[in-house]
């Protein structure tokens, strides 16, 4: 039998993902020194309240309040409390003092991660986040380690567990938002503040973290374009569903050259009208996906749980391996890649398709009056269809829903067509406007 060192590991926070690290590493942690090189002792895990109910059994002795003491002496410290303070604090505070950390705590990464990067570097320790974007998938280390050969030119994600699995409740079931999200807290995806779910922080979170890492440049949280998923109506979802789409809240980081000739990057997080055909539209419930385009590579995918407890514990204890072999060989730890630093272009030099749902008067002439504002704004119209025309119920004329697809344009001349449908005599209402991400 094989003697190592131990190695003083301190959680912090035993909640949904903390409550998983303990019970996973009561029940595998012999092996998984193996695996490390290196004995992992779970000297303490900091709560607010020992008394609390946990979902795993933690021994008494190790429950603490005190998470700075807990944290003196640590090689590795796992933040799993989550929010920027005070867990930007504790971070900071075992940094300097020489242990390597674990987190999935994407908020605090998206915000504050050049400054704990800094910190890392300055000592030679070295901040682990394998969970803090789409959950248990392996994507950080395949970015950083796998891809760092390679040019990426683009990342399509599903990032997102709770919005996931909202939509889907809408698509299949025809659930509201309510109902679904009350059961995606019920069952650990949503975040403490769910908002930060449905309104897209969450994702603009971890679209910012793939940005930075696939292009090599620091792309700041302020800097990524959000749209979450509350004004996603069951009429959008039913429509999408009769026209051969499903809704899904997509974060899409990718290399452009703008209009100008300005090569950058842009981040940007909204929901989008996917085909049903394409693999995006088969990610359901809380899981995740995220294609990533490199240059040499080709396509690739990355698939699986995107959130849940003892999903994204697998992620937390992958980290800690990787950070007991690397106590065990020593050496500084691996320092951020940020030297492409490319600008992070606006949302308006994106292009991409639209679908645009319009009510209208039913009468001879409007199809044309609308595709002119189309043509005067340099959008070019693929595909119309238009449903039943009705008489109004008070007996008035009869209307149509006209549904427009557009070719590629751009988001500046799409709301400069969109402000324009809305002031004309013929339509009624701009009923709805969607892009539309991925090909059949
Ligand atoms: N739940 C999930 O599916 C996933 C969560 N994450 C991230 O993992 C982290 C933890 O998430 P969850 O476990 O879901 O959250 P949670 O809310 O279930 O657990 C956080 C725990 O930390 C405790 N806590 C808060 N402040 C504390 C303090 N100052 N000292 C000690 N304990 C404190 C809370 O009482 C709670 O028990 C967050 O950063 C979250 O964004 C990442 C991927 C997936
Ligand atoms: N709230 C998040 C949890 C994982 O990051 C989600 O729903 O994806
Ligand atoms: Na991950």
């Amino acid at each position: 039998m094989i003697e190592y060192r131990n190695l003083r590991v301190a959680l912090l926070g035993a909640g949904s993902v903390g409550a998983q690290v303990v019970a996973l590493l009561q029940k595998h942690g012999d092996e998984l020194a193996q695996r490390a090189g290196a004995g992992l002792e779970l000297v303490g895990v900091a709560v607010r309240d020992v008394d609390a109910p946990r979902t795993a059994d933690i021994p008494r002795e190790l429950l603490t309040t005190d998470a700075e003491a807990l944290i003196v002496g640590a090689d590795v410290v796992i933040e799993l409390i989550g929010g920027i303070e005070p867990a930007r604090t504790y971070i900071l505070q075992a940094l300097n003092s020489g242990a390597d950390v674990v987190t999935a705590n994407k908020a605090l990464i998206a915000t504050h991660g050049p400054e704990l990067f800094a910190a890392a570097e300055q000592v030679g320790a070295q901040l682990f986040y394998e969970a803090a974007v789409a959950g248990a998938i392996p994507i950080i280390r395949p970015l950083r380690d796998s891809l760092a050969g390679d040019q990426v030119t683009r990342i399509m994600g599903i990032v997102n567990g709770t919005t996931n699995f909202i939509l889907d409740r809408m698509d299949t079931d025809g659930e509201g938002l309510e109902t679904a999200l009350a059961t995606a807290t019920e069952l650990g995806y949503a975040e403490a503040d769910p908002t930060g779910d449905i309104e897209g922080f969450d994702a603009a979170q971890k679209a910012a973290i793939l940005a930075s890492l696939a292009f090599h440049t620091t792309v700041p949280i302020d800097s990524v374009h959000r749209e979450g998923i509350t004004s996603v109506t069951a009429e959008q979802v039913a429509s999408a569903r009769a026209a051969g789409f499903v809704i899904k809240l997509l974060a899409i980081c990718e290399r452009l050259t703008d209009a100008s000739g300005t090569e950058g990057v842009s981040a940007r997080v909204y929901p989008a009208l996917v085909p049903r055909t394409h693999p995006l539209a088969a990610v359901r419930g809380a899981k995740n996906a995220v294609f990533v385009e490199a240059e040499a590579a080709g396509d690739l995918m990355f698939y699986g749980a995107g959130a849940g407890g003892i999903e994204t514990a697998s992620a937390v204890l992958g980290d800690l391996v990787s950070a007991a072999r690397r106590h065990v060989i020593g050496g500084p730890g691996i320092a951020e890649s940020n030297h492409a630093d490319l600008p992070v272009l606006p949302i308006s030099s994106v292009t991409t398709r639209y679908q645009i749902s319009l009510l209208v008067g039913d009468r001879p002439g409007v199809l044309a009056t609308i595709a002119a504002v189309f043509a005067e704004h340099g959008v070019s119209v693929e595909t119309v269809s238009q449903s039943v025309s009705s008489v109004g119920a008070d007996g008035g004329p009869a209307t149509a829903t006209l549904v427009i697809g557009t070719h590629e344009a751009s988001e500046a001349d799409l709301a400069a067509t969109v402000a324009a449908l809305g002031g004309n005599d013929v339509v009624r209402s701009v009923t709805s406007v969607l892009r539309v991400e991925g090909s059949d």
